[in-house]
């Protein structure tokens, strides 16, 4: 056979690399004609990696590529581009946002495949990864577990976290505790790396509000959960080529099986969660955690607030075992990279900081010294602070719809769209967007106040996403955000000191925002 004969001469080896290079080029452009042939105005492709190239090379961080994006179709009312082969409609206009996610949902429920779904039994049972009417009846089975009241019993075991850091720091402030975290003590400084310090917080909020199990994870550093925490976030090495390739090829990776998620940490949640239900099933323990809520739900019981108990769908372990994993990783780095945010703000705006003490305060006063649901729920500054560094600093960038029903976009011009043809919904570029909020770089709760928050279009402040299908866990997050501040700035002042990286710089680190150099900042204890 000719192919295989080691005879060839030096130009038929030529010409077949020729040929397999200009076959793959066309391969790796085929569809770049997708928005031209529609004159829809997009961003150029490069040859198999579209628009990502910028972000691959590390000269721009996601946020970065949503903002030049977003830029780059100024004056569209929505323009494309490329991640990878996939074409992506970024929608500009704040009606076609509102139409997409909101008014014409049902022609866009889903999500792009977060995971290929073969090799992922439990991981494609997630929320975020169902689809159609399978994601409608999970949701609302999870729905009850997220309202007010709910938040209001899990209160309790998010202040014992808080009250844990806050003792943890006062032992390492008076030189009282040896720890392995990032922690040192300069003068009258604790000079903490804050990254570190509230994953640690959101990862022991997670272990016992969703998985129901008390860790300490600044006492003892290395337990288990904490690092099986890392482990499923981390983002490095052979993984990063694994999902690179996923977006690059996704119907490769489908085809191979080749799972994203190792299995020892699948193996390793998996035992956690049945162990700890089997043993309340056993002993009759009742915990007001998340749960016990999911638990409440296979069992067909849990109560709508001041409604019946929705029988949407029957959960079986699996399902259970994906949405506590989902909380896990939806809710810990968000969080922490947003108390990070926030812990920067108020370290190079003493003034925001002082008078958020002094909220903090006068609350403490008025509610017995106590931190009730009610004190923290009553912080209107606190609220502007969190707001705005949402703003700021959204932990998610972006969100996608995949459309599932034939669409016509009703703008100018009007477009068709086509089922399995993805949307993007530049949140980071409409928080920066100087036509909606002037000065957009500057750090300035005052947009949230009661007087100007009515200006705000809620189309373009969109930190937990938007319509049917926004973030499940924002009460929650908020709660557990507000909750640690409250516990820090009562007892310490944030300060910059010399590792303070000013002004910042974005970096990637997995699958969220870090800043270069990491968080560090000084503690200084308040005089009571
Ligand atoms: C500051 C913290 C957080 C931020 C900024 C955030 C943001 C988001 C965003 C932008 C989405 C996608 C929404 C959309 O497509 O419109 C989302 C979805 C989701 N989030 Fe969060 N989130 C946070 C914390 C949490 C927490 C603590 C939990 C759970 C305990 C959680 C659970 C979820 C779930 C389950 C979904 C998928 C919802 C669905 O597909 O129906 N999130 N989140």
């Amino acid at each position: 056979m000719a192919f295989l004969d080691w005879t060839w001469s030096c130009s038929d080896w030529v010409l077949l690399l020729l040929f397999t290079g200009v076959a793959l080029y066309f391969w790796g452009t085929s569809n770049y004609n997708h928005f031209s042939k529609q004159n829809v105005p997009f961003v150029k492709p490069l040859p198999f990696v579209g628009s990502m190239g910028p972000s691959l090379l590390r000269k721009q961080y996601f946020p970065q590529l949503v903002m030049s994006t977003y830029n780059k179709l100024k004056d569209h009312p929505y323009g494309g581009f490329f991640m990878f082969k996939q074409p992506v409609l970024v929608l500009r206009d704040l009606e076609l946002i509102k139409a997409i996610a909101v008014k014409d949902f049902e022609y866009f429920t889903d999500h792009r495949s977060v995971l290929p779904t073969d090799a992922e039994p439990v991981w494609s049972r997630i929320l975020f990864a169902l689809k159609g009417q399978r994601w409608r009846d999970m949701r609302a089975t999870l729905s009850p577990a997220f309202t007010s009241s709910k938040m209001k019993t899990m209160f309790v075991l998010l202040s014992e976290c808080c009250q844990n850091f806050v003792h943890f720091l006062e032992q390492c402030y008076q030189q009282t505790q040896q720890n392995e975290c990032k922690i040192e003590k300069e003068g009258d400084l604790l000079i903490v790396e804050m990254k570190d310090f509230y994953t640690r917080y959101t990862n022991d909020v997670i272990a016992t509000a969703a998985f129901g199990i008390g860790v300490d994870s600044l006492k003892q550093p290395t337990n288990e959960f904490y690092m099986m925490g890392q482990d499923l976030t981390y983002l490095g090495g052979f993984r990063a080529i694994k999902w690179l390739a996923y977006m690059a090829v996704p119907k490769l990776i489908q085809k191979l099986r080749i799972s994203l998620m190792p299995a020892h940490i699948t193996k390793f949640f998996r035992s956690l969660v049945l162990d700890t239900i089997a043993t309340r099933e056993r002993e009759g323990i009742v915990r007001p955690d998340m749960l016990q809520l999911l638990m409440q739900a296979k069992e067909g019981t849990l109560h709508e607030d001041n409604s019946a108990v929705n029988k949407k769908m029957k959960l079986e372990d699996d399902d259970i075992i994906a949405q506590a994993v989902l909380f896990f990783l939806a809710g810990f780095d968000t969080s922490s990279t947003l108390l990070c945010f926030a812990s920067y703000q108020l370290a190079v705006h003493p003034d925001v900081q002082s008078r958020l003490q002094e909220e903090i305060d006068e609350t403490l006063q008025e509610h017995g010294g106590r931190f009730t649901y009610e004190a923290v729920h009553s912080m209107k500054y606190l609220d502007m602070v969190v707001s705005e560094t949402l703003r700021l600093h959204p932990p998610a960038p972006s969100v996608d719809r995949l459309c599932v029903q034939p669409y016509i976009l009703k703008a100018n011009p009007p477009m068709e769209i086509h089922p399995g043809e993805m949307l993007f919904i530049p949140i980071y570029a409409l928080h920066h967007d100087p036509s909606y909020y002037p000065d957009p770089e500057r750090f300035d709760p005052e947009r949230f106040s009661d007087d100007n928050k009515h200006n705000i279009n809620p189309m373009t402040y969109l930190p937990f996403g938007v319509g049917p299908r926004s973030c499940i866990g924002n009460r929650f997050a908020l709660m557990e955000t507000k909750l640690a501040l409250v516990y820090l700035l009562s007892q310490f002042t944030l300060k910059v000191v010399s590792r303070t990286p000013v002004p910042i710089r974005i970096v990637q680190k997995g699958f969220n925002m870090s800043i270069d150099g990491g968080f560090w900042f000084g503690l200084e204890k308040r005089k009571s």
